[in-house]
């Protein structure tokens, strides 16, 4: 049987839906009889032509574009044709039936691409890496500008190229302690000559460079989940709504108001937050309300970071305060470690002295921000504290998007890289040792590019990937 990578596949290649234009696509190896059979005629390369796009009797479903390129050069690294008709969904639908249809005899084995197939296509004909394969996604998927132009970047090459700075520095290392296992009389001193230590430690610091923007990148593509926790009528709602500037839930002064979670990612500086308003933390004897309070639960027990909301205007009611001491307590307990929760004292319009001086615990070691989510005083400082927990630190210029399998594999070449560092500090240097762990930070960085990469990782990653690209 041949591979499923050599069959002929067709797609639309536009959303679905109705759109000024659409497009179907086809690739595969030797499209020209076919082009002749569904067209009626031959096609200049890579020439738009207006022509009739017709059915099995010559009827005209539609009239349209037609582009062919011939492999090499065309998206894909194989030929293929594109017919830009009207985007209609049951044009586009009549139009790839018809190259289904018109394949029989002229294009065996011609079928439906999978999600992601033309740009798998595309890396295995090393039209573009892995990584410049995930940006296309990640730039059709991209839910801020940051994001966007950071995708971008990486299509660009901009982050494989950084991967192949690292990849050459680490073949030159390579090389030197490979030639040394050949000549073990005078290993040590061809090593420190050729200051192997001096090169690993150079490697060290630019992978340190690349992997902080990785990070930021991976920032900028997956954003942070943020939940909003409290008690009922601490103003959860109404604080969503300020973050997000719009009436998404339902604010009103009866306790238990919302019940259940209420989400909206907005961004700040271009790193998107995915903030979800949760139901008011209490003891409920109400059905619907309890599960509404699971829910909240469930959501802080998957949060990135949890902003703990207490209203001010209470403080003053003992038991106000003992449920938020309960809360504090329980939080720790459902939380995974290291989540960050900011104390957020609201109502500030309406407290005292201004809510300065708060006398209920706090449970955020990520220190405490004070507002009114009715004025929006406050707002500010509460969007850079959420920024300094999501750990934002640059501009978004510079910035390639970058994934969390990327981040993972920049820390494993990190991690092999301080190995085979110790062992060049040592007195005795176990070669073998030292070339192995070398060897491994290679191939974890090439992981990246997709130069040395499983069948299984290719298929999560494209089979993402929406339909017909
Ligand atoms: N109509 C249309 N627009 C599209 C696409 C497409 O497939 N069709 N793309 C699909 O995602 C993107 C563009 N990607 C493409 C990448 C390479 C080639 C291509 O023909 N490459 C040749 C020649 C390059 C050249 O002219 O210098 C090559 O690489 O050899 C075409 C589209 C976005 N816009
Ligand atoms: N003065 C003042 N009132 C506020 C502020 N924030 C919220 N409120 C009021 O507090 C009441 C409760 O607000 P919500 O946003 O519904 O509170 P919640 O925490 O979502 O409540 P539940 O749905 O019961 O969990 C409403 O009457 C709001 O108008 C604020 O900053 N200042
Ligand atoms: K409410």
């Amino acid at each position: 049987m041949l591979p499923r990578h050599a069959d002929p596949i067709a797609a639309i290649a536009t959303a679905p839906g109705r759109g000024a234009v659409g497009i179907v696509r086809v690739s595969g190896k030797g499209l020209a009889p076919f082009v002749q059979g569904l067209l009626g005629r031959t096609l200049r390369p890579r020439e738009a032509h207006y022509l009739p796009f017709p059915d099995a009797q010559g009827q005209a479903i539609d009239r349209g574009l037609a582009l062919f390129f011939p492999a090499p050069h065309s998206y894909t690294g194989e030929d293929v044709l594109e017919l830009q008709a009207h985007g209609g969904p049951v044009v586009l639908q009549l139009l790839l039936a018809r190259c289904l249809e018109a394949a029989q005899g002229l294009l065996p084995r011609l079928r439906l691409a999978e999600p992601g197939e033309f740009t798998e296509r595309a890396f295995l004909n090393d039209k573009i890496d892995l990584a410049q394969a995930e940006a296309i996604a990640d730039l059709i998927d991209a839910s801020t500008e940051a994001a966007a132009r950071s995708a971008g970047r990486s299509l660009s090459g901009d982050f494989s190229k950084e991967i192949h700075g690292l990849r050459d520095a680490l073949v030159h290392l390579r090389m030197l302690v490979e030639a040394t296992l050949d000549f073990p009389e005078e290993e040590i001193d061809f090593l420190r000559k050729a200051d192997a230590q001096g090169q690993l430690s150079n490697l060290q610091q630019s992978l340190g460079r690349v992997m902080q923007r990785a990070q930021q990148g991976a920032l900028l593509r997956e954003g942070i989940k943020v939940v909003i926790a409290g008690q009922p009528n601490a103003g959860k709602s109404s604080l969503l709504n300020a973050l997000a500037g719009a009436e998404l839930a339902i604010v009103t002064p009866i306790a238990g108001t919302t019940r259940d979670k209420v989400q909206q990612t907005i961004q700040i500086e271009g790193v998107p937050l995915h903030v979800i308003d949760t139901a008011g933390l209490r003891e409920s004897d109400d059905e619907v309300e309890k599960i509404g309070i699971a829910r909240a639960w469930d959501e802080i027990a998957g949060a990135d970071a949890v902003l703990f909301l207490h209203d001010l205007t209470r403080q003053d009611a003992p038991d106000y305060v003992a449920a938020d001491a309960d809360i504090a307590g329980a939080l720790p307990e459902k939380l995974p470690e290291g989540v960050p929760v900011i104390d957020v004292w609201n109502k500030i319009d309406r407290a005292p002295d201004g809510g300065h001086a708060p006398a209920a615990p706090q449970a955020g070691a990520h220190g405490a921000v004070w507002l009114s989510a009715r004025t929006g005083e406050g707002l500010d400082a509460l969007r850079r504290a959420l920024l300094a927990v999501a750990g934002w630190q640059s501009a978004p210029e510079g910035v390639y998007i970058a994934r969390a399998r990327h981040v993972q594999a920049l820390q494993a070449v990190d991690a092999h890289l301080m190995e085979a560092g110790a062992q060049l500090a040592s007195d005795h240097p176990a070669l073998d040792l030292l070339a192995e762990e070398l060897r491994l930070a290679q191939n974890a960085l090439n992981t990246i590019t997709g130069e040395f990469s499983s069948d299984d990782l290719l298929g999560v990653i494209f089979s993402s990937f929406c339909i017909g690209k």
